[in-house]
């Protein structure tokens, strides 16, 4: 693998899509209640085609539940879910995965003894001849793995090492090159650069900057600002399970969406702290006063 370390995001960026074309993927007033938690309210999310869109939040912001959502794993409650336009409510991945949406988790689902091709096509494995002597097609299977792997950028030394011998960050570079192999049209990455070192996460940062130059539409999952700033076209902050800030490139600077972040987390944490001393929901907290507004008057007050 090349371990070249350059700005991932060569392209210049525009924030509407050409044409005003239609969204891969949108979420409109969106939510999703498991029992009475209602870990998601009021999302509208828009993922187009050859752009990357970030979902930022501290824990508990709701975002593992958005992408659950969008892959098929659960099913929205309230609003809309409209993949090309038409309103969806998936059963399990395998549809989500039909009309095109994958999703690569951290806990990558490998076999770290198999060598890179054959986890390359782990579960969709190429055979060959008639049955029943049907037997896989190795050759194949390396050539294409190879072929898929260039054709993103990822040059590694050799396809037969154990996918477990590589790095984290070219494993996730390698699922992104498997889920562009197989159809992909809607990638989610699930803070695919969470457990990775700077250099590292230049790279997946670099493969999905690639991804997205190949036409998918990208949801980029993570808690770092620097990261989703690196590659990202719309920026997405969830809060408490609300949409904290939804905001184009052109809109929002890195320093605005870092103190987003950093004001998110203090107040999640702090509302989270209170609602527990008092035995409440955060959600029945009132909302902290605007700074500098007056207190409202007590009874008695005259
Ligand atoms: N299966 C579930 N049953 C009940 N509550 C849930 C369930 N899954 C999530 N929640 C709640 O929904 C809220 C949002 O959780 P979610 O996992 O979506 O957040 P997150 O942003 O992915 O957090 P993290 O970064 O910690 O994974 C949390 O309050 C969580 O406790």
């Amino acid at each position: 693998m090349t371990t070249d370390n350059a700005a991932p995001h060569g392209a210049v960026l525009t924030d509407t899509p050409p044409g005003g074309e239609r969204p891969l993927v949108e979420l409109r007033g969106a939510g999703k209640s498991y029992g009475t938690v209602r870990a998601l309210h009021g999302i509208d999310l828009a993922v187009h085609a050859g752009r990357v869109t970030c979902v930022l939040g501290d824990n508990g912001a709701g975002k593992s539940t958005l992408i659950k959502i969008i892959s098929g794993l659960h099913q929205h409650t309230e609003g809309e879910f409209l993949v090309d336009g038409t309103p969806v409510r998936f059963t399990g991945p395998r549809e989500a995965l039909d009309r095109g949406i994958a999703a690569v988790y951290q806990d990558l689902a490998t076999v770290p003894l198999m060598p890179v091709w054959r986890n390359f096509f782990l579960g969709s494995e190429l055979t060959k001849g008639p049955w029943p002597f049907r037997r896989l097609d190795i050759a194949r299977m390396k050539k294409t793995a190879d072929e898929e792997l260039r054709a993103m950028g990822i040059v590694l030394d050799d396809l037969e090492q154990p996918v477990g011998t590589l790095s984290g960050g070219q494993r996730q570079c390698v699922a992104i090159a498997r889920a562009v192999h197989f159809g992909a049209r809607v990638l989610i990455l699930d803070e695919p650069t969470a457990a990775l070192g700077v250099k590292q996460s230049g790279v997946v940062l670099k493969y999905i900057a690639a991804a997205r130059d190949r036409g998918l539409g990208v949801i980029f999952i993570t808690h770092n600002p620097h990261h989703a700033y690196m590659v990202g076209d719309h920026f997405s902050v969830l809060r408490l399970g609300t949409l904290e800030l939804s905001a184009a490139r052109s809109e929002v600077s890195l320093e605005e969406l870092t103190n987003h972040m950093a004001g998110g987390a203090e107040l999640a944490a702090l509302k989270h702290e209170l609602a527990q001393v008092r035995g409440v929901d955060v959600e029945e907290l009132p909302d902290a006063p605007a700074p500098g507004s007056r207190p409202a008057p007590s009874e008695g007050d005259g």
